[in-house]
């Protein structure tokens, strides 16, 4: 399927979730993401402030948060690019023309400075591969990554395998988690 459609019903999908299947699910994803050693081990944690369509994060931001870990959040850039900035309590937030939050303040924390990156996106596959909101973001940010690269799929957004095309620059994440 292309990748304009496949997203468009994805979007759909997701917004018919019924509210309990959802917060069931996103439960057992985040039980998921918390219990696995490399979240036990990250220090510092990149994810977003998530959009209503989305797994919402901040669950994830308040555990890292009271466990002492650093969460950072992404500012979208010129040419595609994206810088984090720490996540804390007196961070400017901003709410961008396409209705996500970013944060205007604080240091930029470098790409290999993560040692996890929560991903998002639209549609996951088991193996890996996966299909973004189209704006080519990560595809250019996690190359410069280091840190292990795990994307959280609700039933709406998992694939056994990639049914869109996959291509040269995409990044492969190191771990889907489903429930
Ligand atoms: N919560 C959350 N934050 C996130 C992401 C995300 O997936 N989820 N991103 C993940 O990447 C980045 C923002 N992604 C974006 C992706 C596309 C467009 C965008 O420009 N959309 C245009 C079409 C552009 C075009 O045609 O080239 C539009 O919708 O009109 C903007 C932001 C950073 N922050
Ligand atoms: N590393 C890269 N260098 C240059 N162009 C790129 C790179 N990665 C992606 N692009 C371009 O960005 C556009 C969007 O890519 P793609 O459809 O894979 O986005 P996506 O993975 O769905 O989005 P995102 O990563 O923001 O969630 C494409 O036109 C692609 O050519």
């Amino acid at each position: 399927m292309d990748k304009a459609t496949l997203r468009q019903q994805t979007i759909q999908a997701l917004s018919q979730m019924p509210a309990d299947q959802r917060q069931a699910a996103s439960e057992r994803l985040y039980q998921a993401l918390w219990t696995s050693p490399q979240w036990r081990a990250a220090q510092t944690v990149a994810t977003t402030l998530s959009s209503a369509i989305e797994l919402n994060t901040q669950p994830i931001i308040a555990r890292a948060q009271a466990e002492g870990k650093t969460v950072a959040v992404p500012q979208t850039r010129p040419h595609r690019q994206m810088a984090f900035r720490p996540l804390t309590a007196t961070t400017t937030l901003m709410t961008t023309k396409f209705g996500l939050q970013e944060p205007q303040d604080g240091p930029i924390i470098a790409p290999a400075d993560f040692d996890l990156i929560v991903v998002p996106g639209l549609k996951f596959a088991t193996t890996g591969e996966r299909l973004g909101f189209g704006g080519g973001y990560y595809d250019r940010y996690l190359p410069q990554t280091t840190g292990y690269k795990v994307a959280l799929a609700l039933p709406a957004q998992q694939a056994s395998q990639p049914s869109w095309p996959v291509e040269d620059f995409d990044v492969v994440l190191d771990a889907v988690l489903n429930a």
